[in-house]
């Protein structure tokens, strides 16, 4: 076992002595944002912000957003993928805040609703670098697309065909769209957040036909315009042999349609999907390295069926935002539960839990998580970090080695909070979402506010 090794596999006689105070002290910085540190007294710092410092102010749950963090890993994707149109999927994480830093560092957006439209029309995103994303957009929420000038739809079912058809015909705007498409793979990743395979409710089957007559009904469509095919397989995906059986299907429909309706389509969408380290025990890719095996997957396939490359473009969201952000709490209360074979289990219950951070419950996903406040020279334990809802599958990290001393009072931050917890967050048991608190050079900026009783009130009619 390695000085980091992860507890995820612990049997019951995992050598946790092999652990040191000064490991479970360190922060392990492939799972943390760029400026995230922790100085000797083990005081964790982002963006020039003491943490400790920072939830004094705003009090704790709270989701701790590293600007520079974000904006150098939207670059990153931008300068690595040269020639495509990035889209930044904003279902990861979407407020107008981080809206504008996308749209300033050159990325397109993806919204898949109407209420991240809304967010990304109130940060002024050009809407012509807007793809709409959706297996039921309802017919006023298309047309309220449409007519701001929503530069992609990606149609999804034939339902869609006929309403965007209809729209465009009646409003005479120009629906400028992509086809959603299913190329059959089963993407290694957890089933919830696997979408290319066949028995799923996203997209057009390839197999069975339904996307080449989707075009050929598209391509028949007055005042819409098709410019390509658009697949995604799923998400936290290590392994590019899913995008490539993906590209060689998707490819193989595009020479179809050359074929037999007699025009290649200039664009393709790659989707996103890219996986990032939760643990130790993952390993991602670099959007450099990405970017060289997405191409040449596709240069390949184009070449292997005699088409030209379309114009690229791909989705990341977890893979920008995911890393960006960490969720601080406090400890409320530790307890030590016996299990088989004399091990104890030490149970520390923070202020947040599943409504903050479903991805635990949903996926089974794994966490880790450290000290924010101070450094231990206690040896360390198996931890489980859990929540303070009514359910026992309110656990946040599953497995973790934390000092002995942990205790009431502690603050615990989770890295790799950014994708999917604050925008999968929920009010079960009337939680009041946290907030989220924008860090850089020193300065912290509340980018979305805490919820508050008032917001519980709200909607309560009685
Ligand atoms: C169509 C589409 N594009 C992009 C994404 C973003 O995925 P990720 O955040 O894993 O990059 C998703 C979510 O899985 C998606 O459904
Ligand atoms: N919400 C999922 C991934 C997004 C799925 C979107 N198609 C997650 O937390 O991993």
């Amino acid at each position: 076992m390695s000085a980091h090794a992860s507890p995820g596999s612990f049997t019951g006689t995992s050598p946790v002595w092999l652990k040191t105070p000064d490991d479970v002290n360190a922060l392990v910085p492939a799972l943390w944002s760029a400026t995230a540190s922790k100085d000797a007294s083990g005081v964790l710092t982002v963006g020039g912000v003491a943490v400790p410092d920072l939830v004094a102010n705003i009090n704790t749950p709270a989701y701790v957003l590293d600007e520079v963090d974000f904006r150098e890993r939207a670059r990153a994707f931008r300068d690595a993928f040269t020639g495509y149109d990035v889209y930044y999927a904003g279902k990861a994480f979407l407020c107008t805040e981080v809206a504008r830093w996308v749209a300033q560092e050159g990325l397109f957006l993806d919204v898949c609703s109407d209420g991240e439209l809304s967010v990304a029309l109130r940060a002024e995103v050009d809407p012509a670098k807007i793809g709409y994303h959706g297996n039921n957009k309802a017919p006023m929420e298309l047309r309220r697309a449409i007519v701001a000038g929503v530069g992609r739809i990606i149609v999804d079912s034939f339902a869609e065909v006929e309403r965007v058809a209809a729209i465009a015909a009646e409003t005479g705007v120009v629906a400028r769209v992509m086809v959603r498409v299913t190329a059959g793979v089963e993407a290694h990743t957890h089933e919830y957040i696997a979408t290319a395979h066949e028995d799923q409710k996203f997209g057009f089957s390839i197999s069975s036909g339904d996307a080449f007559e989707a075009v050929h009904r598209l391509l028949d469509a007055p005042n819409v315009e098709l410019r390509g095919l658009h697949s995604h397989i799923g998400s936290q995906i290590f392994d590019s042999s899913g995008f490539e059986v993906a590209a060689r299907r998707v490819l193989a429909l595009q020479a179809r349609i050359r074929d037999e309706l007699g025009t290649e389509l200039p664009e393709m969408d790659l989707g996103g999907g890219f996986g990032i380290a939760y643990t130790t025990q993952d390993d991602p890719s670099t959007p450099k390295a990405l970017a060289e095996e997405l191409t040449a997957i596709v240069e390949h396939e184009c070449r292997g069926f005699g088409l030209a490359v379309p114009h690229l473009s791909i989705e990341p969201g977890r893979a920008i935002v995911g890393p960006s952000m960490c969720t601080v709490y406090t400890v409320g209360t530790v307890k030590e539960v016996a299990l088989d074979g004399g091990i104890t289990r030490t149970y520390v219950s923070v202020d947040g839990g599943m409504s903050d951070n479903i991805r635990t419950a949903l996926y089974d996903a794994d966490y880790s998580a450290t000290l924010a406040g101070r450094a231990s020279s206690a040896g360390p334990v198996l931890g489980r970090v859990v929540g303070k809802h009514c359910e026992s599958g309110d656990i946040v990290v599953k497995h973790e080695f934390l000092p002995a001393d942990v205790a009431p009072g502690d603050l615990i931050a989770v890295p790799g909070t950014g994708a999917y917890g604050r925008s999968m967050a929920s009010n079960y048991n009337h939680a009041l979402r946290p907030p989220v608190v924008a860090v850089r050079d020193g300065e912290s900026r509340v980018i979305v506010r805490r919820e508050t009783e008032d917001d519980l009130f709200a909607t309560d009619m009685g």
